[in-house]
């Protein structure tokens, strides 16, 4: 049977331009077009990369055929040099595999919101009072609050006392290396992994020196905080936690603690950044189509009011605050291309040859501008998910889930990616207006709206914003707020 249609390349080299110039979900994108397939093949350094770009392509290949597509390529940069191999997201599908993600399934209910929820409410607490004390911190402060509630979720630390911390920081740092070097080819070394011989003072040779950096703040982000917490409840008693609950149900097996320490770090690896950038996609759509920020916050006025914050128990009815939600992970996706798959058997799709061992990489950026599913794509249009009669979700519609992407490696923590970015998002436009700064001389500075597509995550660039009260009473309302969940 023919590969699949895409590039053109040599039979054994593959085709060199794309070894240099590392193709993303754009590039990926304009292969669908240009050879009008939803499935892509192309041959970079000898390694077959199939690209899935329509949600039927993914669904039935790496959904119903995952007994086939739930392995990963072993990534040399990653896996070996940085040292990810303990992350059961980045590890080859088997029992060590196994043993993480159903350590994460049984102890981090998706059905039960307490062990996530209050802690997201308290970091938005005060995450909304620091932005008004440092607006121009707001990047830096929305890492302090995806950072801080993670640390809580999983090792049971005080939201507040985790501001600042040094934890964060280094999650920050460590999840750099993983998000740069889990896209297949960012590094020579993937496809030549002869390379990681070379000494470090040859030329070209950079990547090691870079893989030691990584390595260093990927062992503080596995440890640190584990190890901090294991003193701690002994000494102080910590609230429940992901690590709390399966310390307390240790049966005695080899590598039990080992096991629960790995599935820790991976939910602080994988739950910190991807929260960051979806909320930083979502400031700038603010700036960028004030209508819809002003419906959101006629919304929340006539149900919320002004005298008190949103919170869980408004969800439902919010419906446009919700549209809002899945409109940003649409119309920007945090990781378009998701993270690679690996055939582990050669395969047949539509009369296309998957040979055995291709790396498969499921193109959400596609699926999620897709014109037959989504009007006008790459306008941001919250309405797009409201039902005119009534106002209310139209659930119908198409939900950016392909975002979390597919199988039985699907996002375990997309239960508490969707609740942590609503409230933050439903908090935020009740207090404060996102508006675009302005200059010395009263002029407009429009925001930099350029992405970087370098790496595992669509990251916008640095821009400025201004963010201003709502209203005086705003302040007070907030104060009070963090006094309530504060406990004072
Ligand atoms: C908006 C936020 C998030 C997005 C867009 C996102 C997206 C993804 C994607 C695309 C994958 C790969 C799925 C695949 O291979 O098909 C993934 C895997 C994963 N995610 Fe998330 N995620 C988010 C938040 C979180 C959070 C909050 C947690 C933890 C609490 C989490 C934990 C994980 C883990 C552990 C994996 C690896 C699963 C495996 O390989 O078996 N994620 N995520």
């Amino acid at each position: 049977k023919p590969l699949p249609p895409g590039p053109w390349s040599l039979p054994w080299i593959g085709n060199l331009q794309y070894l240099i110039s590392h193709p993303n979900w754009l590039t990926y994108t304009d292969w669908y077009q240009r050879y009008d397939s939803d499935i892509v093949h192309v041959n970079i350094a000898g390694h077959s990369f199939i690209i899935l770009n329509t949600l039927e392509a993914a669904t039935e290949l790496l959904d119903r055929r995952s007994g086939i597509y739930s392995s990963r390529p072993r990534l040399r940069m990653l896996n070996d040099l940085i040292g990810w191999k303990w992350s059961f997201a980045s590890m080859p599908y088997g029992a060590e595999w196994k043993a993480q993600r159903k350590l994460f399934i049984n102890m981090f209910n998706p059905n039960n919101p307490d062990q996530h929820e209050p802690r997201e409410l308290k970091a938005t607490r005060l995450f909304l009072l620091k932005l008004y004390e440092a607006p121009e911190d707001l990047s830096y402060l929305l890492q302090n609050l995806a950072g801080s509630t993670i640390l809580s979720v999983v090792y049971g630390f005080d939201v507040g006392a985790m501001q600042d911390s040094v934890h964060t920081d280094n999650a920050r740092r460590g999840a750099e290396g993983f998000i740069r070097a889990c896209v297949p080819g960012t590094f020579f070394v993937d496809y030549l992994p002869w390379l990681r011989y070379v000494p470090s003072c040859f030329p070209g040779s950079s990547f090691q020196g870079r893989a030691q950096v990584w390595k260093e703040y990927m062992e503080k982000l596995l440890h640190g905080p584990f190890d901090t917490m294991k003193n701690q409840i002994f000494e102080e008693g910590l609230e429940s936690c992901f690590v709390s609950r399966c310390l307390g149900k240790l049966s005695g097996e080899h590598d039990e603690e080992w096991v629960i320490k790995q599935t820790a770090g991976s939910m602080y690896l994988a739950g910190t950044d991807t929260t960051v950038t979806s909320l930083r996609s979502f400031f700038l759509a603010m700036m960028q189509y004030p209508e819809c920020q002003k419906k959101a916050q006629q919304e929340l006025d006539r149900v919320v009011g002004s005298n008190r914050l949103p919170d869980f128990s408004d969800r439902d009815s919010l419906p446009y605050i919700q549209a809002i939600v899945y409109e940003t992970m649409r119309w920007q996706p945090i990781t378009p291309a998701g993270l690679p798959h690996l055939a582990s058997e050669e395969d047949v799709y539509n009369g296309y040859r998957i040979p055995k061992g291709s790396i498969i990489i499921a193109n959400a950026w596609a699926m999620m501008h897709d014109e037959r599913n989504f009007q006008d794509p790459y306008t941001f249009n919250p309405d797009r998910y409201i039902r005119p009669a009534d106002g209310q979700l139209n659930h119908g519609m198409l939900k950016p889930t392909a975002g979390f992407g597919f199988g039985r490696r699907i996002c375990p923590g997309k239960h508490m990616a969707l609740s942590a970015t609503w409230i933050a998002i439903a908090s935020t436009l009740s207090v404060f207006d996102i508006l675009k700064s302005v200059d010395g001389n009263g002029q407009i500075i429009e925001p930099f709206t350029e992405y970087d597509n370098t790496t595992l995550q669509n990251q916008p660039n640095p821009y400025k914003c201004s963010i201003k009260l709502r209203s005086p009473e705003c302040l007070h309302v907030m104060q009070t707020d963090v006094d309530f969940v504060e406990g004072k």
